[in-house]
């Protein structure tokens, strides 16, 4: 999918929500548990009731490939089922010397066809550009993320007092472009997410941690939105745990509904 095509579906949908997917067996509602595939039923249905309010989803490719070699099998089947018209993302933070890279590339690019994949910055340009060679395929880079080790690296600086996060948008940005190349801002960073915004003012930024680790909203747009969006918020278990009975789907519906609603009142002010 290009930038426009995103944007025009963003438009359309009056939102610029992705359900991310990281189903757990100890999580899933019991009754599913008999069915042959447990997690592919679990997925299909929140697909099916959430697809009017998301523009994208994102599968994290731990809570499959943790079940062998069944979860790929899954995997590749949840892949096959999605909307045509929604931004597929292989959340697997892959990235290795090039020519892994560029196999890490080939399998959720050609054998699954998914629109992106999240790579890890850590090992340099040469771990990251094999993927941005597909074309309208896209690289999902960690720049700022949501989880408190964040601190360890990202926020360190360097002799001229920029932080790393800082370096890697500006270097990375001599790798692509902001048609194939799109970055990871955590929504429990407030206004850091503004300064980020100032290095790479037209990227797409997949912004995680609304929900359940507590984002707001709200700030992610007053700092983040640009004049395409540019944003693809995510909420996992706010969305797909929702209720953990027969009712999971409307309920997971239901929430990703009110992510719309608000999405759509955050469009309409910061557009
Ligand atoms: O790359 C990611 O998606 C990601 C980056 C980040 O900084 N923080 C983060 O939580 N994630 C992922 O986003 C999802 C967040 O899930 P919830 O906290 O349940 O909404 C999980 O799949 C995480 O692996």
């Amino acid at each position: 999918m290009t930038r426009a095509e995103l944007f025009s579906q963003i438009q359309r949908k009056s939102s610029y929500l992705c359900v991310g997917l990281d189903p757990d067996l100890e999580k899933i509602p019991a009754h599913l548990l008999s069915e042959p595939d447990p997690i592919f039923s679990f997925c299909q249905a929140i697909i099916e009731e959430t697809a009017d309010f998301a523009v994208a989803y994102k599968p994290n490719i731990a809570f499959f490939e943790a079940l062998g070699a069944r979860g790929w099998e899954t995997l590749a089947k949840v892949a096959e089922i999605m909307p045509k018209d929604v931004f597929t993302i292989a959340d697997a933070k892959r990235g290795d010397i090039g020519n892994t890279s560029k196999l890490y590339a080939k399998a959720f690019f050609e054998a699954m066809n998914f629109d992106s994949v999240t790579v890890a910055p850590y090992m340099g340009k040469d771990s990251v550009t094999p993927f941005l060679e597909f074309e309208n395929k896209w690289v999902i880079l960690l720049a700022l993320t949501s989880n408190v080790g964040s601190l360890d690296f990202q926020l360190i600086e360097d002799k001229t007092g920029k932080p790393l996060y800082q370096s890697v948008l500006e270097k990375s940005q001599e790798w692509g472009s902001p048609e194939n190349l799109m970055y990871v801002v955590g929504a429990t960073r407030g206004e850091l997410i503004g300064e980020v915004r100032k290095v790479a003012p037209e990227h797409f930024f997949l912004v995680p941690g609304v929900g359940a680790q507590g984002g707001s909203l709200t700030d992610v747009a007053r700092f983040g939105m640009n004049s395409t969006c540019g944003l693809l918020v995510n909420s996992s278990r706010g969305i797909i745990y929702a209720s953990g009975e027969k009712d999971f789907a409307k309920a997971a519906r239901k929430e990703a509904e009110k992510l719309q609603v608000e999405m759509k009142g955050l469009l309409e002010k910061y557009l």
